[in-house]
């Protein structure tokens, strides 16, 4: 679970009994919750927390580095997911609501010209979109009542009615905007990990307005879509998947 700061995290471990343990690995510390320790026991996972950084390029680095040594210790991961607080476009993704990632966009990575943005795709290199298992994003948006859509990745946090409308017009599935999504996704793609983007709403995408963020409904909303998240997240098993 990469988070981009320890608030994150910690609301997110909240919903699990066990008191986590840290691991310090090269690139990455990890608060490790395992069956041993009380942890998610019933399915007998180990679920690791990590607190990766804001941004996509250090939450990549950060995300990398777990799965790799995972890899290397011949525990990889069954899947990653990518949580915490982020702008929602309104007016579908108001403040304290869930969204849960159909898809996971960057929405700057590309280049700027005299016709337009054109996405890194239409340059020739990489990807701009990395899509969660299906099934998994419906059953998480029946548990927890969250809206699943696109949820975009940004460098740039949006400071302006201007910026959000060219957002939405490029991407009219959008629900949310957030900073490290698409870097954790790149990371888990790499590894042939699934990935997933679950993200509670602090503030709305528009004009900068810092007396509207909302940080700690986020974040309590955040605690409580994980209490019904966990039983569907400890359950899945990839290998029984066909999406
Ligand atoms: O200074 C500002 O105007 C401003 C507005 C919104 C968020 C920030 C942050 O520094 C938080 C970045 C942090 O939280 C996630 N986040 C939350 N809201 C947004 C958003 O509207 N757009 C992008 N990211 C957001 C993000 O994932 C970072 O981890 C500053």
């Amino acid at each position: 679970m990469a988070t981009a700061v320890p608030a994150e995290r910690d609301a997110v471990a909240g919903a699990f009994a066990a008191r986590p343990r840290q691991v310090r690995l090269p690139g990455a510390v990890l608060e490790r919750l395992s069956p041993e320790a009380g942890g998610p026991a019933d399915a007998g996972v180990t679920l690791d927390l990590l607190a990766a950084g804001v941004g996509p390029a250090l939450a990549a680095a950060s995300t990398a580095a777990a799965l790799t040594a995972a890899a290397l210790t011949g525990t990889p991961y069954d899947l990653v997911v990518c949580a915490g607080i982020a702008g929602g476009f309104q007016p579908e993704a108001p403040v304290g609501s869930l969204v849960v990632a159909d898809e996971i966009t960057v929405a700057d990575l590309g280049a700027d010209t005299a016709d337009g943005f054109v996405p890194v795709t239409g340059l020739g290199f990489g990807t701009v979109s990395h899509r969660p298992p299906e099934s998994l994003v419906r059953e998480l948006t029946a548990a927890t009542g969250g809206r699943s859509g696109t949820v975009l990745t940004v460098s740039t946090v949006t400071g302006s009615a201007a910026r959000a409308a060219e957002l939405r017009a490029r991407h009219p599935r959008a629900l949310a905007e957030a900073m490290e999504g698409f870097g954790v996704a790149e990371a888990a793609a790499a590894q042939g990990v699934p990935v997933l983007e679950v993200r509670a709403v602090s503030n709305p995408v528009g004009p900068r307005d810092r007396a509207a963020w909302r940080i700690g409904d986020a974040l309590a909303a955040l605690a409580e879509a994980f209490g019904k998240l966990a039983p569907v997240l400890e359950s899945w098993n990839r290998h029984d998947r066909t999406d």
